[in-house]
């Protein structure tokens, strides 16, 4: 079954903390002293020749790690300069603040403190999952100046002021790290909106905690009652995580013939290259056979693949009548389609109830019209961009707009969720962090942070294209989505630079050959 990584919450991080430290077996501290560990563990990795370091400590229990980082750097040998704050920390960080104190001193916590030498190393330990609300006064104030500085930057759990739930900043000018050592798994904020890119390369520390993360009973057979983590709910989608069920669905059976792996329509309309690309992802994914559908005669095309079958498909009656076919497996309207062709035919391929996806022109159709919004049923595949999710759901693009005053913000996980959910679709919203959600299912994220040269022309319909032809293979809307997702930024990552969007499905069997498939 395609799962992936699990990706936490704050909130579920923080329960399975306290499932822990409930059981007897692990303190705060002795786990305070492995995610410190951890952290010096991965900057030594990185910077084996000892050197300087500035360690920033903040009020909480990111700081009470920082301090242990700072206390294990100089024990290698490094030359450590601690920041830190006057209040009372929680008594483990307390504790970590006072050993270290038996080392060195602490200077305050100031934007003129920070070091001056380019090549010094910065460990940010102002805030992690404990961030609130936006940082004020003094540290708000350092926080702006880190956010200019060019020392490498190393952050634990998070940069500060990133809401680890939403990966959005809670305060105005936000720190970038080259590199975050996180604990037990990833948060979401890692993966999604200005998170992906502000948290350089994430690293997720075993802090011994996966057996809390599994545990599922209140009590335990010592009588101890523990906080039970909430369900996981989503999940980073990666080529790594393919399990060999899927592996297998996505190859062909030597037993199976063309019609073993569906027929898809693609419509095809005013911009038809845009279909025509669509339909060739389709082929290259490995659906049977694909049928690109003009609203002209197509009686002498010349343009390739050959591979395409042509039907002529212009009246809404056509398209009820190419649906009676059973063979027909799936359907993509939407690139190039021409909005008023979308409108007319959406109401026969909806009423026909099977898998469709709906890109581009099909989606700005649907914004205007209620009926055809109606229409939609759990066979569909929405594929909005920002701006198309943007005139389908004004009320939730506006919510991820406005500046966050207290954390959790609202995240485009939530946005993709409740659109999910109120279209009784699967939902894909695309982005380096693209996000797969469908109602009552987890979501998952596909990151591609490192393929910049998808931001070209058709790689939508490229994508819309792939998600159809497994839609006609037989693979399930949410798996399609991100299975299509993962295998359009595998396309891009194995290509580069210079890519553009007809090279897309030319990079499938290369993707697959990389799958093992
Ligand atoms: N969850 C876990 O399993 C573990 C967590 N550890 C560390 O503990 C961190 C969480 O610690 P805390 O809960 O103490 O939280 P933080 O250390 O992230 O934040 C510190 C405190 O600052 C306060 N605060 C929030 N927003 C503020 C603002 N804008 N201005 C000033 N103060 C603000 C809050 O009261 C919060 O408790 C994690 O990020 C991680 O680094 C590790 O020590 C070990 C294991
Ligand atoms: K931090």
């Amino acid at each position: 079954m395609l799962k992936g990584t699990e990706i936490l919450s704050c909130a579920q991080m923080r329960a399975i903390e306290s499932a822990a430290m409930a059981s007897g077996e692990v303190t705060g501290l002795e786990l305070m002293e492995r995610a410190g560990r951890a952290v010096a563990g991965q900057i030594r990795l990185r910077w084996p020749k000892p050197g300087r370091v500035t360690v920033l400590c903040g009020p909480g229990n990111n700081g009470g790690d920082g301090y242990v980082v700072a206390r294990r750097l100089h024990r290698a040998g490094w030359r450590v300069r601690v920041l830190g704050l006057e209040n009372t920390p929680g008594p483990d960080a307390a504790k970590m603040k006072r050993l270290w104190q038996e080392i060195g001193p602490i200077l305050p916590l100031e934007a003129n403190l920070l070091p001056t030498a380019p090549d010094d190393l910065i460990v940010d330990a102002i805030f992690g999952i404990g961030l609130t609300r936006p940082p004020e006064d003094a540290i708000a104030a350092l926080l702006t100046q880190l956010a200019d500085v060019t020392n490498p930057l190393v952050a634990i759990d998070c940069p500060s002021g990133l809401c680890l739930d939403s990966g959005r900043f809670l305060s105005q000018i936000a720190p970038r790290a080259v590199l975050t050592i996180t604990f037990d798994s990833l948060k979401t904020g890692h993966l999604i909106d200005a998170g992906l890119e502000h948290c350089g390369k994430v690293i997720v520390a075993d802090i011994g905690l996966s057996h809390w993360r599994r545990y599922r009973q209140a009590t335990r057979p010592d009588g101890k009652d523990v906080t039970l983590p909430r369900r996981i709910t989503s999940h980073h989608l990666r080529i790594s995580d393919l399990d060999p069920d899927t592996m297998q669905q996505l190859g062909k059976q030597s037993s199976a013939h063309k019609f073993s792996h569906g027929h898809a329509l693609i419509i095809s309309g005013m911009a038809p290259g845009a279909a025509r690309l669509s339909a060739r992802a389709a082929l290259r994914v490995g659906a049977g056979l694909v049928t690109l559908c003009p609203e002209e005669p197509p009686l002498d095309i010349p343009t390739p693949p050959d591979a395409l079958m042509r039907r002529w498909l212009d009246e809404p009656e056509d398209m009820a009548h190419a649906l009676q076919d059973t063979r027909v497996t799936a359907l993509c309207i939407g690139p190039g389609c021409g909005i008023d062709r979308a409108a007319a035919l959406l109401p026969p391929a909806l009423a026909a109830r099977g898998p469709c996806v709906l890109d581009a022109d099909a989606l700005s159709a649907i914004a205007i019209d209620p009926n055809l919004w109606d229409a939609l049923h759990d066979g569909c595949v929405l594929t909005p961009h920002g701006g198309e999710f943007a005139r389908l759901f004004p009320d939730l693009t506006r919510r991820l707009s406005d500046i966050p005053a207290t954390g959790p913000a609202w995240s485009r996980l939530d946005a993709a969720q409740e659109a999910a959910a109120r279209s009784g679709t699967c939902l894909l919203l695309k982005g380096r962090d693209t996000i797969i959600a469908a109602p009552f299912e987890q979501a998952r994220i596909v990151t591609s942070l490192d393929t910049p040269w998808l931001a070209t022309a058709g790689a939508g319909d490229v994508l819309a294209g792939i998600i159809t032809g497994l839609l006609a293979r037989g693979f399930n809307p949410f798996d399609a989505a991100s299975l299509g997702a993962l295998i359009h930024a595998q396309a891009a990552r194995l290509f580069g630079p210079g890519l553009i969007a007809d090279d897309l499905p030319d990079m499938i069997p290369q993707v697959f050959r990389q799958m093992g498939v």
